[in-house]
């Protein structure tokens, strides 16, 4: 008798009524000897059972997220033209410039998508460029979004823009996916992506956009010239500056509570000023705006170091979005040790988005450690191969004082007897609460005020026992319920900047909105459901 004629019941063996799949694909995938190996079992899960794919991701994220997401989809967006299986996502190349609406409405369900995360590859967390091998951050994200604020699957886009590369490695690999050819110049790129922008909005008309992973110029500029034009907003600048101003709340009511001193006496030094630090500067300001500082008073609390050191205003050719934060009031010697920098500033924080692993050395953590009873130390770049310092030396270093918050994950430890939790100061906190009260509230688009209150919402999110665990994040676990409570108060900005489409919501109370955001979470269906009866 062959297969197909077998009925479907007796085609699916016993066990499978009689065991969970979930269980079955944990032991699969703790099998497997890489972090590569297991996101491409999980891709493969995701292609034959979306379904089971989420129920996993959604009852194990502590797990999987750092598969899917940062760090090893850092490693899946290095090698991803060798570890390719299948289509996923939409590609709008270089060459379709002319003709880009046709290559979109080459996507199902244009009137029902919500969401498109838009990178072009240029600058992969803190990789760099990768080309069309960017696809998986796109992809990455959106399972945020549905595992982290219940968006459907079937109304999200990954997006990458294949406008080429100037990674020479990549154009001199036979497989590499992406267009060969180096990136356009200023005015190409313009032209392409007012053309994709425009042809966004008419192909996919209710369609949120998230900028994802641009490089630091090309950020900027596009998320000031389309913001006012559009649904989009973008996750490094907008998206980090609202999450880590969430954790700065609660990091510094703790550091200053220690210190016996003012929460306002804060003194911010980031160390990196790409579009990630400047971001997350420029969101701080509220976090001293907000407690009755002027925005003169908030900006002197801060200062900023590129990789040429203190960045100050007589420097010649500063960059444009640096000059904002560039000091007046240093005229010495060129400060470019890091080390003479702190002496210089004696900050009570220490934030790093500049790529660049370890540069928080022994040295520098004790130097903050000296300088405060609780020093905040933020090694915010992604992966964790290009993290600015390990919690385990942080914690070491400083013994057990530190408040730590890095952009990829760290496991708990134990040291000298005690119990550490370390934050994740990610924008996966932020982007799917803010994506989730946007498309709600259908909001023409994303106001400051939106990305301010999602902060205020993420840092109140904390229980009691997170509290007195000292956490400056909630726990990852409560991420959906965290993201409604972040929706609502995007929602309930949106009202006040009068962007939201959607007036149904003016007339419902806080809590009965919260009830409807939380209803309308999607949930994988439970795979017996799925199965036939016999
Ligand atoms: N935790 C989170 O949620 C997020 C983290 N990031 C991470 O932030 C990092 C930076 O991203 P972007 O700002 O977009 O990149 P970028 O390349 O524009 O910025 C890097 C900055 O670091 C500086 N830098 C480089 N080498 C240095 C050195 N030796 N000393 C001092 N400064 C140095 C550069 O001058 C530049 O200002 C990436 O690793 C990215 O993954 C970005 C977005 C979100
Ligand atoms: C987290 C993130 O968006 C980044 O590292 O680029
Ligand atoms: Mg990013």
């Amino acid at each position: 008798m062959s297969l197909a004629s077998l009925s479907t019941a007796a085609r699916i063996p016993p066990y499978l009524f009689n065991t969970d799949h979930r269980q079955r694909v944990l032991a699969q995938l703790r099998s497997k000897a890489t972090g590569l190996e297991k996101y491409i079992y999980l891709n493969g899960l995701k292609e034959r059972d979306p379904n089971l794919f989420y129920e996993v991701l959604l009852g194990n994220m502590l797990e999987i997220v750092p598969i899917l997401y940062t760090p090893t989809v850092g490693d899946a967006c290095s090698n991803y033209s060798h570890i390719w299986r299948r289509p996923e996502g939409l590609y709008v190349t270089i060459e379709s410039k002319g003709h880009i609406r046709e290559v979109l409405r080459t996507w199902p369900a244009q009137q029902a998508s919500r969401i498109a995360v838009v990178t072009d590859g240029s600058r992969i967390l803190g990789l760099g460029d990768l080309g069309a091998n960017g696809l998986p951050i796109s992809i990455g994200k959106l399972d945020l979004y549905v595992a982290g604020a219940g968006v459907k699957p079937t109304t999200t886009v990954p997006i990458c823009l294949d406008l080429g590369t100037n990674t020479q490695r990549f154009l001199e690999d036979p497989l590499y996916l992406g267009v060969r050819r180096r990136r356009p110049d200023t005015a190409e790129m313009d032209e392409f992506m007012h053309e994709f922008m425009e042809a966004m909005t008419e192909v996919f008309p209710q369609l949120l956009v998230q900028f994802e992973d641009f490089s630091t110029d090309n950020a900027f500029r596009y998320l000031e010239v389309f913001r006012n034009q559009y649904r989009v907003f973008n996750d490094d600048i907008q998206g980090t500056g609202s999450v880590v101003l969430s954790g700065f709340f609660n990091a510094a009511r703790l550091s200053a509570a220690a210190a016996g001193t003012p929460v306002t006496d804060q003194r911010i030094l980031f160390f990196g000023a790409g579009s990630a630090g400047i971001g997350v500067a420029k969101q701080l300001l509220s976090f001293f705006t907000l407690q009755g500082l002027s925005v003169e008073e908030a900006k002197a609390r801060i200062w900023t170091v590129d990789s040429k050191g203190l960045i100050t205003a007589d420097r010649k050719g500063l960059q444009e979005h640096k000059k904002f934060f560039a000091r007046t009031d240093y005229d010495g010697p060129a400060l470019t040790k890091l080390e003479d920098v702190i002496a210089h500033v004696k900050p009570t924080a220490l934030l790093g988005l500049s790529t660049v692993r370890n540069a928080f050395t022994e040295n520098v953590v004790r130097q903050m450690s000296s300088l405060n009873t609780r020093p905040i130390i933020f090694p915010l770049s992604n992966p964790v191969s290009l993290c600015e310092v390990d919690y385990e030396d942080a914690i070491k270093w400083t013994n057990g004082s530190v408040i730590f918050a890095s952009g990829s994950p760290y496991k708990p430890l134990e040291y000298e007897g005690k119990h550490y939790e370390p934050g994740q100061g990610n924008n996966m906190y932020i982007f799917p609460g803010i994506g989730l009260g946007s498309i709600l509230a259908k909001a023409r688009h994303v106001t400051d005020s939106m990305v301010e209150q999602a902060s205020i919402a993420l840092s109140g999110s904390l229980t009691e026992e997170e509290k007195a665990a000292q956490l400056v994040y909630p726990r990852l676990v409560r991420i959906r319920d965290i993201s409604c409570q972040i929706a609502l108060a995007v929602i309930r900005a949106a009202q006040k900047d009068n962007v939201d489409e959607n007036k149904l919501f003016r007339n419902l109370s806080d809590q009965a909105l919260l009830e409807y955001i939380k209803a309308k979470q999607w949930q994988p269906t439970t795979l017996s459901s799925q199965l036939p009866r016999l």
